[in-house]
């Protein structure tokens, strides 16, 4: 990837991607973040060989490629200060904020810019990221081409076609790593009670969870099929798959995603001042 990318936001987030596109052959040379905080930059500057800068104005001067990784309450801010600059060098912008959208974003760049809104996942870290984009109409086909280039190098990408629907996407993936890192954290302490040492059962459900994950990604049979595979009749994950439905598990996490995607909803309503 030719293209100078600014990381405005050095935090959790631009790491994980910055982390995934130097693995991924990326040169850090074309890689700058920022951050307000010299010694935060000094960290991330050691451990992955990137620019670093406290002049976000500065760091957007020769970019191709913004990506807006700051949290979202502090966006407009952000966004207002480098007004002018954005306008200027008019760069693909590239959000990664959860529920902010698009127009808010652009109106307070100063508006007419190609925004891509990305929902990516920590994971983007291993290259097991799942990113969700959408562009406005700015956008070409070659900035798509980029931004998809961009979220590849650290997983997989979908486009969606309706901005709406990044809040099923934030719900399914961009949040979801804490839900199974949730699942990790229940199945240790239960495998303790069981009698286990703790890091026996870390790595085993650990290990377990890969193994089911890339079973489900290889073969062509549906999660239904290989969970039913592993269910003996009368035996032993047939009694705890029944106590998990019996638990209502599926409405747990049915009604888990819809919190997270009216959240991002209820976020972009306040921040818009809509
Ligand atoms: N974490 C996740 O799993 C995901 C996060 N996101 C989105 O990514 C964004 C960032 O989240 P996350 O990485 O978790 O948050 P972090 O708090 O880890 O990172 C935010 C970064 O922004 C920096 N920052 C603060 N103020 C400024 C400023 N004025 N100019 C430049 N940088 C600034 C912070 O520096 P300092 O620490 O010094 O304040 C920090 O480096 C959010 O909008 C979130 O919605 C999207 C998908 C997944
Ligand atoms: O929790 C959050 O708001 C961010 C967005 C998706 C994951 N983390």
């Amino acid at each position: 990837m030719a293209n100078k990318i600014t990381f405005i936001g050095a935090g959790n987030m631009a790491s994980a991607i910055i982390g995934g596109l130097i693995d991924s052959g990326v040169e850090p040379s074309t890689i700058t973040a920022t951050a307000p905080n010299d010694s935060e930059l000094a960290a991330i500057k050691q451990r992955l060989g990137i620019n670093t800068d406290t002049d976000n104005n500065a760091a957007v001067a020769d970019a191709d490629v913004v990506v807006l990784a700051v949290k979202p309450q502090i966006m407009r801010n952000v966004c207002e200060a480098l007004r002018d600059s954005i306008q200027q060098q008019q760069p693909l912008m590239i959000s990664i904020a959860a529920g902010l959208y698009a127009d808010t974003i652009d109106q307070w760049l100063g508006g007419h810019n190609a925004m891509v809104r990305c929902m990516p996942n920590t994971p983007s870290l291993v290259g097991y990221g799942a990113s969700g984009l959408y562009a406005n109409a700015k956008v070409s086909d070659a900035q798509r081409e980029i931004a998809t280039q961009l979220m590849e190098a650290v997983g997989i990408v979908e486009w969606v076609e309706e901005e709406a629907l990044l809040d099923a996407v934030t719900a399914v993936s961009g949040s979801a790593p804490a839900y199974f890192f949730l699942m990790f954290e229940a199945m240790e302490e239960a495998a303790v009670k069981l009698g286990l040492p703790a890091a026996t059962a870390r790595r085993l459900a650990i290990q377990t969870a890969l193994g089911a994950a890339t079973m489900a990604q290889q073969s062509d049979k549906d999660p239904a099929t290989l969970k039913q595979n592993v269910m003996s009749p009368g035996g032993t994950t047939e009694r705890a798959i029944q106590h998990m439905e019996e638990a209502q598990l599926r409405t747990t996490i049915a009604d888990a995603m819809q919190a997270c995607a009216d959240r991002a909803q209820a976020m972009a309503k306040e921040l818009s001042g809509s």
